[in-house]
């Protein structure tokens, strides 16, 4: 009888789980870290499925209940790596090799996904808006964001880097979504974030934070989803009177758990 092949995930928790024995100079909060990381049942789902990432399952539970991606629809996917959410889209949206509608963007390089080609540079370089329309060929239906700030360690400066990410995010996805798109953002729960809720359901029929499961409870990471884009001849993205957004509002008004703590990566 021949061996099963042994999962190439299982073999990686094994050699995480080594190096923790192994490095007795570590850090208690890296050998936590490690620990809690190889002991997540997230984690390990995502090495059985193939997935690149744990991230995927936060993109899987929010389109399992609030239906974004339909086959044949075109999406930019904004802090790509390491390719996650892209095989989630190009899955879903049925984006192959041949005929590519999935695009994403980072400065990290990762192994190409099949379906999502990803460029590499810092969306934040002003040449990326136009690199990214380039590639797709057209207008997206929908714009996903998962970028977080390099965490610095102090968490003021990493919550103020996340949420600016997530503004330019909210520009971007105003100028180039078609009418009836969706915009999905990480954002960090308990920032100032009012303006662009504001300016978000000016241009959206609906807009809400989500907490999927997979989102740590003890991450105070959140996710804004903004659906159904009036369009652009609904007036400029920020334009008429301003009116004042209760955040703690918003935050119960959300469908799904959640939980304070720390921003996870
Ligand atoms: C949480 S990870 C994304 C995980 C991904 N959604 C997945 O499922 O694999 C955040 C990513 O955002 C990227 N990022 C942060 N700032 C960026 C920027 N200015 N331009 C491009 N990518 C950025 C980081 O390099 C990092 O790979």
């Amino acid at each position: 009888m021949t061996k099963k092949p042994e999962n190439p995930g299982s073999a990686g928790i094994r050699v995480l789980k080594t190096r923790i024995k192994k490095k007795s100079g570590l850090k208690e909060s890296s050998r936590r870290w490690l620990q809690r990381h190889i002991n997540d049942p997230y984690v390990q789902r995502s090495k059985a499925d193939g997935y690149r990432s744990r991230a995927a399952y936060k993109l899987i539970e929010i389109d399992d209940k609030h239906h974004l991606l339909k086959p044949g629809m075109k999406v930019i996917d904004l802090g790509a790596a390491p390719g996650g959410w892209c095989q989630v889209a190009a899955a879903r949206t049925k984006s192959t090799a041949e005929n590519p509608h999935v695009v994403g963007i980072d400065y990290l390089e990762m192994d190409a996904v099949p379906g999502a080609p990803v460029l590499l540079m810092d969306f934040l370089d002003p040449d990326a808006p136009q690199k990214l329309a380039e590639a797709l060929g057209g207008n997206p239906d929908v714009v996903l964001s998962d970028m977080a700030a390099p965490t610095t360690g102090h968490k003021r400066t990493d919550h103020i880097r996340t949420m600016h990410l997530c503004e330019v995010a909210a520009d971007f996805a105003l100028s180039v979504l078609k009418p009836g798109g969706h915009f999905l953002a990480k954002t960090f729960q308990g920032g100032a974030e009012n303006e662009l809720l504001s300016m978000l359901k000016k241009n959206f029929r609906s807009v809400h934070h989500v907490k999927p499961p997979a989102s740590r409870d003890e991450s105070v990471e959140l996710y804004l989803l903004a659906k159904d884009f009036k369009g652009r001849e609904a007036g400029p993205p920020s334009g008429g009177s301003e009116r004042p957004v209760d955040v703690s509002k918003d935050l119960s008004a959300r469908s799904d758990s959640e939980g304070p703590g720390d921003a996870e990566g």
